[in-house]
């Protein structure tokens, strides 16, 4: 469904104030999304992640350089496609809340959504109130405008609005980021019933172990650039199918591992 092939990007800084120069934030990134899968993409801050999923939906902020393919659904994802299929074939969860309008309520917010994926217009309401309180979000979340929601439940907003797209390709950008462990599993939950629709879901996430119930397989990005993509199987035992030590790593620092690391084993205990 979803082909990145070899894509990088440069964004501009000042080393002066009168020169441009423009540094590399993604590099050699490559991966596919298929129909029915949740493809997790985990990396830890500032590793490119949220500028990936900007690039695919076409929400770079001018001036960035671009390079590589983008394909979905076997064809070239120009920027003109990308502006005609957001919100409809391609929904972002984003990671900022601040993608919420200040101004409008909750369910005004995904009756929009609901509106621009093409449902008839005297069902968006109804299908807005429905896909709110799936997360539940009782009325009053509902009729609540953005700053009057913790930061859980404007991402249960934000997570509604991409469920009531009739996207195919899912981008979630950290849709579990400050809910509960309760709410986190129905907001996974959710993804993975999308996935099992035929739909396909690319899972941007700092958290290995939230992803992995949920993901077929796993792009590891570190510095803007893909160390390894695997079958989400391979993150088991001591993880010795992982083909790159950063991977086998970040596998073995997960608290429930107790991997022993030589130089933080505590001193043998003297009687
Ligand atoms: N508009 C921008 N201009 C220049 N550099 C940027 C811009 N946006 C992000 N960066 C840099 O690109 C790198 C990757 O940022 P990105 O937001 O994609 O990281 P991330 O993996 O999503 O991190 P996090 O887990 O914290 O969300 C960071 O080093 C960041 O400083
Ligand atoms: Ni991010």
């Amino acid at each position: 469904m979803l082909e990145i092939d070899d894509l990088a990007l440069q964004l501009p800084y000042y080393a002066n104030w009168w020169r441009r120069q423009w540094a590399e934030v993604l590099c050699n990134v490559s991966l596919e999304v298929h129909p029915g899968e949740v493809h997790a993409v985990i990396g830890a801050s500032g590793a490119g992640k949220s500028l990936l999923a900007h690039a695919l939906m076409g929400l770079l902020p001018a001036p960035y350089r671009q390079t590589g393919r983008l394909t979905f659904q076997g064809q070239p994802l120009t920027a003109a496609r990308q502006r005609r299929l957001r919100g409809r074939e391609l929904a972002l969860i984003p990671q900022s809340l601040s993608a919420l309008d200040p101004l409008v309520r909750s369910q005004r917010q995904v009756s929009w959504a609901a509106k621009r994926a093409g449902h008839a217009a005297a069902r968006v309401q109804h299908t807005a109130r429905q896909a709110l309180a799936h997360y539940q979000l009782d009325e009053r979340a509902q009729q609540a405008f953005p700053h009057q929601l913790s930061g859980g439940m404007a991402r249960r907003v934000l997570t509604a609005m991409a469920h009531v797209s009739s996207a195919q390709l899912i981008i979630a950008d950290e849709p579990s980021v400050g809910l509960d462990p309760q709410q986190r599993d129905r907001v996974l939950n959710a993804l993975a019933a999308l996935a099992r629709e035929g739909k396909a879901v690319l899972l941007i996430s700092h958290d290995l172990r939230h992803a992995l119930p949920i993901a077929r397989r796993v792009t590891i990005m570190r510095q803007g650039r893909c160390v390894e993509t695997a079958p989400a199987a391979a993150f088991e035992g001591d993880g010795h199918t992982l083909t790159t030590r950063y991977a086998q790593a970040l596998w073995r620092a997960l608290p429930d591992n107790h991997f022993s690391h030589p130089e933080t084993q505590p001193a043998p205990h003297v009687a």
